[in-house]
């Protein structure tokens, strides 16, 4: 098991890049620490798979150093590097028994015979492949495969981590949720460092103690599920994370604070220094749906809003509103009643975010903070 540190690293496929487009992986700096459960979450062409690929060595980076324990591996092979690597389709022999493809890789390493049985017994157990230890691997279903195929890196003792590459797409929708419980049961029991890319805010929140946001080749942020929720960092984590997604307002400054149609926004002295400081003009608030607050009597620093429509998803509502220029939506309880067609809307000052350039201008300085 092993640190993983990514420093500066940058990759484009191109061999003459000229500016950041051309970058898959746009200069950043990343630890991976000993043991975690962690998510690797984006959209699809954030650059997960590069990542993945330049830590096990399938890729080498144009710039930047690839650390295990502090020691650089970028010129160490894949099988050097003892990462094990699960991809979104399985990767077994079809000729094998499971049984054998179990044992593979223990018998590559010289490990004695009756160590690779007790081992291969034991992650057999824990996949529930008992039953079907002795066949062979070409007459699996698709999810017996991916469970080979993910038994082959728990198999070994040395792995300094293992890679999962979206490894429940060819599972079952059934069985998603038990072998996503299984990985996690398995972390808590080996202490691997584990890191599973997914594009399911669900799937990464369910695996991992800590979600690393991935956008346009770079992690905007890596936090816990909770901290992405309650203070996300930049406006993609704002829209990516939640069910509906943030709402993102553009704002203008103002001398108490921001401003958007006629409503105005104050805040507080630190903030505006921030802002000012960074001379942009691309700033926004945001504020999740779930912390909209909807009255049905205008009260102090609320603004009155139309009903636009009130969609009942069983456990909460979704309530989409126009203030002024802007469509808003809030989550409320399914038991809070709405009547007529316009309501106040108010924003808590604790959960309203400013950004400015997409990233998070903090309520307080990081000294105020510590
Ligand atoms: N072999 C390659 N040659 C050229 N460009 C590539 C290659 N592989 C990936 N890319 C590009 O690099 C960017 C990142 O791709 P990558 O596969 O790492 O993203 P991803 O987040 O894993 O997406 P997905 O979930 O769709 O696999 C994309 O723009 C993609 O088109």
């Amino acid at each position: 098991m092993a640190e993983i540190q990514l420093k500066s690293l940058a990759h484009s496929y191109s061999r003459h890049p000229e500016g950041p487009g051309d970058y898959a992986i746009r200069q950043m700096s990343h630890t991976w620490h000993k043991g975690g459960a962690y998510a690797l979450l984006g959209p699809s062409g954030c650059g997960k798979t590069t990542m993945l690929n330049i830590i096990s060595g399938l890729l080498a980076p144009s710039e930047g150093d690839v650390m295990f324990d502090n020691v650089r591996v970028n010129e160490l092979s894949p099988k050097d590097r003892n990462i094990a690597q699960v991809f979104q389709f399985p990767v077994v022999y079809d000729s094998m028994t499971v049984f054998d493809n179990l044992a593979f890789p223990l018998k590559n390493a010289g490990i004695p015979k009756a160590r690779i049985e007790a081992k291969v017994e034991e992650i057999a157990a824990i996949l529930e492949l008992e039953p079907v230890l002795r066949k062979k691997a070409k007459g699996l279903t698709a999810d017996e495969k991916q469970k080979v195929s993910m038994g082959r890196g728990l198999v070994r003792d040395d792995v300094s981590a293992i890679l999962f590459d979206e490894p429940l797409t060819v599972i079952d929708p059934q069985l998603k949720w038990k072998l996503r419980r299984k990985l996690k049961q398995i972390h808590e029991q080996f202490n691997i460092t584990m890191v599973y890319v997914t594009h399911d805010q669900l799937e990464a929140s369910t695996f991992a103690d800590k979600i690393a946001v991935m956008y346009d080749g770079q992690i905007v942020q890596f936090g816990t599920p909770r901290e992405l929720f309650e203070r996300p960092n930049h406006t993609f984590v704002g829209f990516f994370i939640g069910s509906p997604g943030m709402n993102l307002i553009d704002v203008s400054v103002t001398e108490q604070g921001v401003r958007f149609d006629d409503i105005d926004v104050p805040l507080d002295d630190g903030q505006k220094q921030r802002i000012a400081a960074t001379g942009s003009s691309n700033i926004k608030l945001g504020i999740r749906p779930e912390f909209v607050q909807l009255t049905a009597a205008p009260a102090d620093d609320t603004w009155p809003c139309r009903i636009l429509d009130v969609e009942d998803l069983g456990t909460y509502k979704i309530v989409t509103l126009q203030l002024g220029e802007q469509r808003l939506k809030a989550r409320i309880d399914e038991d809070q009643m709405i009547s007529g067609d316009t309501l106040h809307v108010g924003f808590p000052r604790q959960w309203l975010k400013v950004y400015v350039d997409e990233f998070l201008v903090d309520e307080q300085t990081e000294e105020a903070q510590s």
